[in-house]
């Protein structure tokens, strides 16, 4: 029986993912032998630079990419937020297993609730999508970047100025931190969460038919169907993660709802819109056309322009 190589990145998380899904494929009865291949990318090795100007989602899956096309790895897992909307020409994502929680989490010094922080409480975050929607909610706080994995942002929380932070609640489970951390669950009414949040997905090339009928046993249709929305409404937007973007589905019975959000990062703008329907591209679709008749496409094409 083959064995098969899998890569990952080297970080906590990266590990911690990949040994998931190995773990749940073994669960569903595979009885191939894996190998875990840690690759370094470009993402890991530039930490303290905000990651969108230094290229955004890419630079953590090229090298990885690469790897696969040698064919020195079978496949790999990616938290699906940083998959580009659209895959290199000859890989795909084969499978895509149960999504762990998809809310952002509210952390602060002190479990001080959100309403409670004083004017000028200042907030940690390199999303400019929570930073966007926490000053909507709170104009008077400031939003001050943060770097470093999920470890090192909440090691900054209490060593350094920030009153709070806000990461996904599905890293800090990831990495093995109590949930008795959070403050506060962002639900998507306050906080859209990213295109993807929480889910994973699992890359391989197209034409290894073999390996993707291996790793389809732990393919989750709803967290597919729910995905392929938002991630149909982000490519329509095209805008990388220069921009205040959000997503977030959930299947009501057989029907597929969207909400889906553009932003300025200063939140004074904020386009949000529930969208219903049978069928995930249209629903992705129908959010992306309601949001840019509402002014999204300026919102992004203004954001870019000013970033350059
Ligand atoms: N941008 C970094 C990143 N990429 C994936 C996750 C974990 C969340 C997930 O599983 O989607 C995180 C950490 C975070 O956003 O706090």
């Amino acid at each position: 029986m083959r064995k098969i190589i899998v890569g990952s990145r080297k970080s906590n998380l990266a590990m911690t993912q990949t040994k998931w899904v190995i773990d749940q494929l073994k669960k569903a009865g595979v009885e191939n032998e894996f190998e875990i291949k840690k690759i370094v990318t470009k993402g890991d090795q530039i930490l303290d630079v905000t990651l969108s100007k230094v290229g955004g989602k890419g630079l953590f899956v090229k090298e990885i990419e690469k790897a696969m096309f040698d064919k020195e790895i079978d496949f790999a897992v990616h938290s699906m937020k940083d998959m580009p909307s659209s895959l290199p020409e000859g890989l795909e994502i084969s499978s895509i297993p149960d999504r762990e929680d998809h809310r952002d989490a509210y952390i602060a010094k002190n479990n001080i609730k959100l309403a409670d922080l004083k004017e000028g409480s200042i907030i940690g975050t390199s999303s400019l999508r929570r930073g966007a929607q926490i000053l909507a909610a709170r104009p008077d706080l400031e939003i001050k970047w943060i770097r470093g994995n999920v470890e090192t942002r909440i090691r900054k929380l209490n060593e350094e100025d920030y009153d709070a932070i806000i990461l996904a609640v599905s890293g800090l489970k990831r990495v093995g931190l109590s949930e008795n951390l959070i403050t506060e669950y962002l639900d998507p009414e306050i906080c859209v969460p990213a295109v993807g949040q929480g889910s994973l997905a699992i890359e391989s090339r197209e034409d290894d038919t073999e390996l993707k009928e291996i790793v389809q046993r732990i393919h989750n249709e709803y967290t597919a169907k729910t995905v392929l929305a938002e991630r149909t409404f982000l490519h329509l937007l095209e805008g990388g993660c220069q921009v205040p973007i959000g997503g977030y589905a959930y299947l009501d019975g057989e029907e597929i709802v969207l909400t889906a959000l553009v932003g300025t990062p200063d939140g004074k703008t904020i386009l949000k819109e529930v969208v219903r329907g049978n069928d995930s591209v249209q629903v992705g679709k129908q959010a992306a056309e309601i949001l840019i008749n509402q002014g999204a496409k300026d919102i992004v094409d203004r954001v870019k322009e000013e970033m350059e």
